[in-house]
């Protein structure tokens, strides 16, 4: 035996370790003993092969963690459904073996003493703890404390009620409290804004604004909805957003996809036989760039409890189809009727305006039941045109299916990416006249250096009275000036006053060398006017509007 053989032998003695036995050939086994460098590479080996082991089951771990809690969620949400659906059944049986007129007596609480009607009504029947009625009992419409939402501020009013946002548990909300004028004090009106409470809450579609529940004003009894909050408003003002000096401009890509937004929510609510009935620009909200429907069935009702003539002020009569005009006690309007609306809307999101916007609602109602529609806007494609052309078609059995709408909406999306659509408005110049001073003189007004001088009179009542004056120039009669030179409009008792309504036009007519009034308007008896206010002639030679135009629009009305 070799010396290093023995050494060997001895070492593995002294280490307790086996003898490396020689393999088959006589060599050596492969070392049993692994060298240092070695070892420490597997050791490594191993730890990192634990550790990604380790790693590995804890991810698993997380991930069954996470699918038992969502399946959890999933079972806890079928069990409310389950639960709100027989809810629902059971109310729904109720609500017509009751019905609300026979046996509904409200509970005099404290609470609700200083109520409107409406606020009591529903109050009772939602809000208020006593479970001895059945209307209670049944009914499940989320309540929210008042007292818990904060930052409120003011977004706008409306036909019948105001809008705030406020924030609830870290989110905003959207806050409509209903006026506490409204009559819907009978058991027949409340029967039906119960029922569209019903309808409303069971709506639950992405481009349709949810209801979440209700609350109630502490001090002074409104009764306030609580919706999703739209952080860009409404349709109108997101288009308004997009005008700049008197230039609206949209992609094309936007204005297809929220008329598809629109369509798909529509579509929404008529699957569940639910016709909005007065579809515009308002009533569109936009949240995060996309669009949700708003404000059908309660608004709905209400105007019809309140007012039953389509002329009620929360009905935007250019939206509206000319049977409402022509038969209005016998039309009964359906799904048809809301695609007349899309197809103004479709229109709209073209034009960046509201249709007939110069126009007051008498005389929009004339045109629409003398068949006038907007004009398109120049550059809009052919076939979105004929698209809302075909919607707003007289002939509500011509309007196409929102099948069919949807199916041309989509081709177009793909057809008319990276254009835009510019439209020309003169908003900002109308509100210039609209602004003009009552006294300014006009004499002061009248330029002699250019060739055609425009005589624009405003004011903030009624076109019809607007339009009146312009064809009494013609006649000398009607409009006239009083000793201050000021032009005035005589009494038109006779014509319907619309407070809310607002006219801008202008006339043009020959220059004047010497800036003295010309003859037509020299022509006019001296005389106050005694109720409707006065004209505020300015002087607008940029915004000269074709004498034909004006002629033809009297002539219409
Ligand atoms: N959920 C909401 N989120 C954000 N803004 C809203 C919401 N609901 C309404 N608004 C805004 O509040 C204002 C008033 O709305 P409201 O629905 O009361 O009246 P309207 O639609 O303008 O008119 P009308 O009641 O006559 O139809 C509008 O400017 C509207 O854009």
């Amino acid at each position: 035996m070799s010396c290093s053989s023995l050494q060997t032998i001895q070492a593995s003695i002294q280490n307790f370790a086996p003898l490396p036995v020689p393999n088959r050939r006589g060599r050596k086994r492969l070392s049993t003993m692994p060298s240092n460098k070695k070892h420490m590479r597997n050791l490594t080996n191993q730890r990192a092969f634990r550790e990604r082991r380790e790693n590995y089951l804890r991810s698993l771990e997380i991930k069954v963690e996470k699918y038992e809690k969502a399946y959890a969620e999933q079972q806890n949400e079928i069990r409310l459904l389950k639960e709100e659906a027989a809810i629902l059944k059971q109310r729904l049986s109720l609500f017509e073996s009751y019905g609300f007129n026979s046996d509904f007596s409200i509970t005099s609480s404290d609470d609700s003493k200083n109520l409107s009607p409406l606020s009591k009504n529903i109050y009772d029947l939602m809000i208020n703890e006593n479970k001895d009625t059945i209307e209670l009992e049944t009914f499940s419409i989320k309540e929210y404390d008042y007292s818990q939402f904060n930052a409120q501020k003011h977004i706008g009013n409306g036909g019948f009620s105001t809008v705030y946002s406020a924030d609830f548990q870290g989110k905003t909300y959207a806050l409509k409290s209903l006026n506490n004028n409204l009559c819907l004090d009978n058991g027949d009106n409340f029967k039906k804004i119960s029922q569209e409470l019903k309808s409303l809450y069971t709506v639950k579609h992405p481009n349709v604004i949810k209801f979440y529940g209700t609350s109630k004003h502490p001090e002074m009894g409104n009764f306030i909805m609580i919706l999703q909050f739209a952080n860009n408003g409404s349709l109108r003002d997101y288009l308004q957003s997009k005008q700049q000096n008197g230039v609206f401009k949209n992609s094309w890509y936007e204005t297809i996809k929220i008329a598809e937004e629109i369509t798909i929510g529509l579509k929404y609510l008529h699957d569940k036989g639910i016709i909005h009935q007065n579809l515009h620009s308002k009533n569109i909200l936009i949240n995060d760039g996309k669009a949700l429907i708003a404000d059908f069935g309660i608004s709905n009702q209400i105007n019809q409890i309140n007012d039953t003539s389509i002329s009620s002020s929360t009905i935007k009569i250019a939206y509206i189809e000319p049977q409402c005009f022509m038969q209005h006690e016998m039309f009964k309007r359906d799904e048809r009727s809301d695609i007349y609306s899309l197809g103004v809307l479709l229109w709209e999101l073209t034009s960046g305006t509201p249709p007939f916007s110069d126009s007051n609602d008498y005389a929009i109602s004339i045109k629409i039941f003398l068949g006038e529609r907007e004009k398109v806007i120049p550059g809009t494609p052919k076939e979105y045109s004929d698209l809302y052309i075909n919607c707003w078609t007289s002939e509500p059995e011509k309007r196409p299916k929102l099948d069919g709408v949807l199916n041309d909406l989509k081709i177009l999306s793909t057809e008319t990416t990276g254009k835009f659509i510019t439209n020309c408005i003169i908003t900002d110049n109308q509100l210039l006249m609209q602004s003009a001073s009552y006294s300014m003189q006009l004499s002061d007004k009248m330029p002699s250096n250019k060739n055609t001088n425009s005589c624009s009179v405003t004011d903030t009542i009624n076109s019809d009275i607007l339009l009146m004056s312009i064809e009494d120039k013609r006649v000398n009669r009607d409009v006239i000036i009083n000793d201050n030179e000021r032009i005035y409009m005589q009494d038109y008792s006779m014509f319907p006053i619309n407070n809310d309504c607002s006219f801008s036009a202008q006339t043009s007519y020959p220059p004047l060398s010497n800036g003295n009034l010309p003859s037509f308007l020299q022509g006019f008896d001296k005389q106050l006017c005694s109720k409707n206010g006065a004209f505020s002639p300015t002087h607008s030679p940029t915004l000269i509007e074709p004498m034909d135009e004006i002629m033809n629009t009297l002539a219409l009305s």
